[in-house]
Formats: structure tokens, C-alpha cells, sequence
């Protein structure tokens, strides 16, 4: 079996070192969409070094895609590239982000579980400098195909949106070269710009980056609701409910509640084809 799940989960934590500085953190964010219209000064603290403030969900691109190189190649994981997708992923912050870092990646895969049709595996990857913790991020890769060895079903729970009217809706177009320009950053799966691939992984063109949306979708609530300011982030975490296309608008819904921010994401072009489900910003 491709997915060893004893092994898996028995293995020890990989260290790697993560390294970045703020030009990683520019491309990052011009990646999901930051510095349009480039007349707007408010982009400037995503795009000038000068002014530059760090958005938390770079934390799943730190070290050049670090994360996803090492979840992939954990011991008993042999998988299909052409049958993986992003599931999920959530990103807990321990404090700000600094522009410029060095630090050391304790990543494993925490779960397998067995979906009938699918397998997920759960990566936990915890972070942390010469100054203690950063971040935790959890990522979940829904592998078709894998399911069906007899292992655990795991949690299934959703989050319904809630049963109001959202406080704001926003969009946010993409660029049709979007996914050629976020995968700079680290994610190099040929299913965002190889057309043979992405025909080979059952779609009729590539797709965005599950990875880019979250950013997308982080921004414009940062933006909207949070006055700009990314140090108010203290968790992230969203489903990738499903595709989404480069040069597709995303539909944001926003609801406010206490202490947290719920969204929801749809593709326009497409009759509000939910993109991003389960969302949660926690923030101070
Ligand atoms: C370290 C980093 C590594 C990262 C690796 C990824 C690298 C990237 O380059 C790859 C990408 O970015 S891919 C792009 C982003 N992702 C996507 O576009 C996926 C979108 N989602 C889908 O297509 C479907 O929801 C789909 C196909 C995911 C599921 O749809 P269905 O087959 O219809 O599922 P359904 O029948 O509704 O449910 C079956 C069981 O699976 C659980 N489940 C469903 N969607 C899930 C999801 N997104 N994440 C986790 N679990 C999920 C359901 O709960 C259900 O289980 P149960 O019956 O126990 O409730």
C-alpha cells in the first residue's frame, strides 16, 4: 500500500531549517493578489520593504514551500501527485511574523484517515526561531483513490455559515497568469501550470493553488474588517470545499462575530460554486 499509516505516524518529527527574507515575503504576497491598484497606499505594506508587515498565511510558504516538499516525502507517504488536493489547512500564530527569519520546522504526519474513496493525511508542522514558537500550521491532503484500508474514519463535522445576511461581501478577481506567478513561492505542482497534468489529474486546465485563495481570502478580510493589521491574526483555518480557476472572481462572505470572523468563499463566474467552506479567522 502506497500509504503506510504505521509507519506514517510512528515517525519521528523532520527538522528542517526555514530561511526567509523580505523579498520572499514581497513575492508571497504579490503572489495573492497585494498591490492592486498600485495607486492605493494601504498595499504599500505588502509590497514596500520599508512599510512591509507580514501576512500570517505566509507561515504556509516560509522556506520556499519547506512544508510541502517535506509532508510529501515523510516515510510510509508514496502517493500519486496526479491524485493529490489540498484538503485543508490551518495556521495558528504564536506571534507576528518577522520579515526576515531563520527557523527550525518540526514537521510529521499526525493521522491517516480512511475516506472510503480517499485517504487524508495530516500534517503537523510546528515552527519556531532563536526567540521560541511562531506558528503551527495543520495541513490536510485529500488523497482520491488511497482510501479503503480498513484505518479510521476520522472527524467530519462542517461549519454551517451563519443564518444572517454576512456584514460584508467582497470580490476578488484573480489574474489568469495568478497561479504561474504565486507558484514562485514555493509550490512547483505541475497542476497549476502544466495543462497535460492537470488534464491527467482529471481537470480540463490547471487550477489555482488551494494555497493561494487562502491568502487571497485572508487579505481582503484583513483588510476589510481587521483595519489592515496582520499582527490581529491569532488562527486561520478553512476547507478547500472545491476548484477554483486563475482569472475566476472569488465571492467573500464575512460574517463578524466575537473575537472571530467566519467566511465563506465562492467562485462568481461560476454560480457561486463554494470555493473556501469552514473558514475561521480568530483574531485579537
Ligand atoms: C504540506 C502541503 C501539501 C499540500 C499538498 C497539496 C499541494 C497543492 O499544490 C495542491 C492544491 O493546491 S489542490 C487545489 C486546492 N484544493 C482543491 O481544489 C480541492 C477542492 N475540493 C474538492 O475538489 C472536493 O471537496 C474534494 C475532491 C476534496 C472532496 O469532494 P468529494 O469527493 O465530493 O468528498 P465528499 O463525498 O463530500 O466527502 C467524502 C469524505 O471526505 C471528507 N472531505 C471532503 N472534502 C474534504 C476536504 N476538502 N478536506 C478534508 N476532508 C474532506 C468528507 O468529510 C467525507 O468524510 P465523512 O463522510 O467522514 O464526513
Amino acid at each position: 500500500m502506497p500509504i503506510d499509516v504505521a509507519r506514517a505516524t510512528a515517525a519521528e518529527a523532520r527538522s528542517t531549517e526555514l530561511t526567509w527574507g523580505h523579498k520572499d515575503v514581497q513575492l508571497y504576497h504579490l503572489g495573492i493578489g497585494a498591490g492592486l491598484p498600485a495607486t492605493d497606499a494601504d498595499e504599500l505594506r505588502y509590497t514596500l520593504e520599508s512599510r512591509l508587515h507580514v501576512l500570517p498565511s505566509f507561515a504556509t510558504v516560509a522556506g520556499g514551500g519547506m512544508a510541502m516538499a517535506g509532508g510529501m516525502a515523510a516515510p510510509g507517504i508514496d502517493v500519486d501527485l496526479a491524485a493529490v488536493l489540498h484538503g485543508g489547512q490551518r495556521v495558528e500564530l504564536h506571534r507576528p511574523i518577522p520579515v526576515s527569519g531563520r527557523a527550525v520546522q518540526k514537521s510529521r504526519v499526525a493521522a491517516v484517515y480512511d475516506k472510503g474513496k480517499a485517504a487524508i493525511i495530516v500534517l503537523r508542522a510546528d515552527v519556531a526561531d532563536a526567540d521560541g514558537p511562531l506558528w503551527t500550521c495543520d495541513t490536510q491532503i485529500y488523497v482520491r483513490g488511497e482510501g479503503g484500508f480498513g484505518g479510521e474514519r476520522g472527524p467530519s463535522a462542517r461549519l454551517d455559515p451563519p443564518r444572517r445576511e454576512p456584514d460584508r461581501v467582497v470580490e476578488r478577481a484573480t489574474r489568469p497568469d495568478q497561479a504561474l506567478l504565486y507558484r514562485l513561492s514555493g509550490d512547483w505542482n505541475p497542476l497549476h501550470a502544466d495543462p497535460e497534468f492537470a488534464k491527467l489529474a482529471g481537470f480540463d486546465r490547471p487550477i489555482l493553488h488551494g494555497l493561494c485563495s487562502y491568502g487571497i481570502v485572508l487579505k481582503a478580510v484583513v483588510d476589510t474588517v481587521l483595519g489592515g493589521e496582520v499582527a490581529r491574526v491569532t488562527s486561520y483555518a478553512t476547507r478547500f470545499a472545491g476548484i477554483f480557476f486563475p482569472g475566476e472572481t472569488l465571492r467573500i462572505r464575512i460574517w463578524v462575530q466575537e473575537g472571530r470572523v467566519q467566511v465563506s468563499a465562492t467562485a462568481v463566474e461560476r454560480d457561486d460554486a463554494p470555493v473556501l467552506a469552514d473558514t475561521v479567522i480568530q483574531h485579537s
